[in-house]
C-alpha cells in the first residue's frame, strides 16, 4: 500500500510544485490542506486535481477544529508549507503571521503528538538567521537565530516550537531552511515574478533602496528534490540548510531578466527601502550535500529562462 502524506499550503508556490514533483517522482498519496488565502490558488492544483492519489481539504491550520477534518487517518508525514510568506505584508500587519506561522505549526505538532502522523517536516527559511555582511561566511545550521522582521520572527518561533516538541516529546521532527526560491506558480508580489510580469507589460519595476541587497537564489524544483530526500532519508531532530549557491544583488537579478526579455533598464524605478531590510542571505548546504547527497542542479541562467517561459505561456493562455 502506498504511503499517505499530509501536505499543508499545497495551493501556494512551493507546496504546489512539491505535490507536482512527488506525484511524478514517488508513489505517495497526498492530502493537501490549504485555506486558500490570497496566495493560495486553485489553478495551481489543476495539473493534478483529478489524480486518484490526491485529495484537497480546505482548512485553516490555525484552527484545530478545522484541521481535525483532515486528521481522519494516520499519515506517514506532515510537510508544513502553509504560511504567510511575504515580508512586506508582515511589516504592514503581523497578525496573520502569528496565527498561521506560529499557531498553525503548534496545531500540527499537536496532531503529531496525538499520533496522527509518524513524523513532520517543517519548511523554514534562511531568514531566521538574520542578515549577513558582505564578507561573512554563509549561514550554517548552528548559526544563532536572529530574525529581523515579523515574518522571519514568526518562522523562527515555529522552528523553536518544533525543536521543543522534538526534545521534550521525542517526536521525529525535522526542519529544513531554504534560501530564496523562484520558478513557476510564484505569486507576483515576490521579486522575480514581479520583475517578469512588470517587464512583460512594460510597467515600472520597483527596486528597494540601493538595490545591492543580496539573495541566494534556488530554482523551486531543486528545493522540492531536497525536501523529498529529507523526507525519505533525513534524521529525526536535525536541521538541514538548503541553498542555491547563486548569490546575486537585486540589481543583477533585474538586469539578467531584462536582458533575457530584451527590455530596457529605464523600467527600473528606485523606491524607498523596505523597513529592516536584511542586507544579505547566503546558505551553506554542505550538511545536506554530505549526509543526503543533494546538490542544486539548475543554474540561475537556466532557471530564469524556464520561469520566464512559464510566465509568458500563462500570459498567452489568459489572452
Ligand atoms: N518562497 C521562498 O522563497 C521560501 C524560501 C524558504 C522557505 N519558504 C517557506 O516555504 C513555505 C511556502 O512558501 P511559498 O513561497 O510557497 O508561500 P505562498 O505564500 O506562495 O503559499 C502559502 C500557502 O499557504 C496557504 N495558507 C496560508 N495560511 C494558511 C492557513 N492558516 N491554513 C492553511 N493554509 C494556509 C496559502 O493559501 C498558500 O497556498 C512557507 O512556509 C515559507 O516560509 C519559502
Ligand atoms: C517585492 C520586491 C522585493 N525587492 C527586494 C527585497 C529583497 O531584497 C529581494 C527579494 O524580495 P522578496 O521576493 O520579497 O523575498 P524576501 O524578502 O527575500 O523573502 C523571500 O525569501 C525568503 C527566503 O530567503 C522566504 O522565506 C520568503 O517567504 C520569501 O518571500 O528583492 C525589491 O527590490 N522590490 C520589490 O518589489
Amino acid at each position: 500500500m502506498n504511503k499517505h502524506l499530509l501536505v499543508t499550503g499545497g495551493a501556494g508556490f512551493i507546496g504546489a510544485n512539491f505535490i507536482l514533483h512527488l506525484l511524478s517522482n514517488s508513489d505517495y498519496s497526498i492530502t493537501n490542506v490549504d485555506s486558500l488565502t490570497y496566495a493560495g490558488k486553485y489553478e495551481n492544483n489543476q495539473p493534478f486535481e483529478k489524480s486518484n492519489r490526491y485529495r484537497f481539504i480546505k482548512c485553516d491550520i490555525g484552527k484545530f477544529d478545522e484541521l481535525r477534518t483532515a486528521l481522519d487517518q494516520e499519515y506517514e508525514a506532515i510537510i508544513n508549507f502553509a504560511a504567510e510568506s511575504h515580508v512586506d505584508r508582515s511589516i504592514m500587519d503581523a497578525a496573520p503571521f502569528i496565527h498561521t506561522n506560529i499557531k498553525g505549526t503548534f496545531n500540527l505538532l499537536q496532531a503529531v503528538l496525538s499520533g496522527k502522523a509518524r513524523k513532520m517536516i517543517q519548511i523554514s527559511t534562511d531568514e531566521v538567521y538574520g542578515s549577513l555582511e558582505p564578507t561573512d561566511p554563509p549561514f550554517i545550521e548552528e548559526t544563532p537565530l536572529a530574525p529581523n522582521n515579523p515574518y522571519s520572527a514568526s518562522k523562527a518561533s515555529a522552528d523553536l516550537l518544533v525543536r521543543s516538541y522534538s526534545i521534550t516529546h521525542q517526536l521525529p521532527l525535522i526542519i529544513t531552511r531554504c534560501s530564496n526560491n523562484y520558478g513557476p506558480m510564484q505569486h507576483t508580489e515576490k521579486f522575480i515574478p514581479k520583475i517578469i510580469s512588470n517587464a512583460l507589460n512594460d510597467i515600472d519595476i520597483p527596486l528597494y533602496g540601493d538595490g545591492l541587497n543580496i539573495r541566494d537564489w534556488i530554482y523551486v524544483e531543486d528545493h522540492c528534490r531536497a525536501i523529498q530526500m529529507v523526507l525519505e532519508k533525513g534524521a529525526a531532530g536535525e536541521v538541514y540548510n538548503i541553498g542555491g549557491t547563486e548569490e546575486k544583488t537585486n540589481r543583477e537579478v533585474i538586469q539578467a531578466i531584462l536582458n533575457q526579455l530584451g527590455k530596457d533598464k529605464h523600467l527600473i524605478k528606485h523606491v524607498k527601502d523596505r523597513k529592516g531590510h536584511d542586507r544579505r542571505y547566503s546558505m551553506d548546504s554542505s550538511k545536506i550535500s554530505r549526509e543526503l547527497g543533494w546538490k542544486p542542479s539548475v543554474s540561475f541562467e537556466d532557471g530564469i529562462k524556464k520561469t520566464i517561459e512559464w510566465f509568458q505561456l500563462r500570459t498567452h493562455e489568459r489572452r
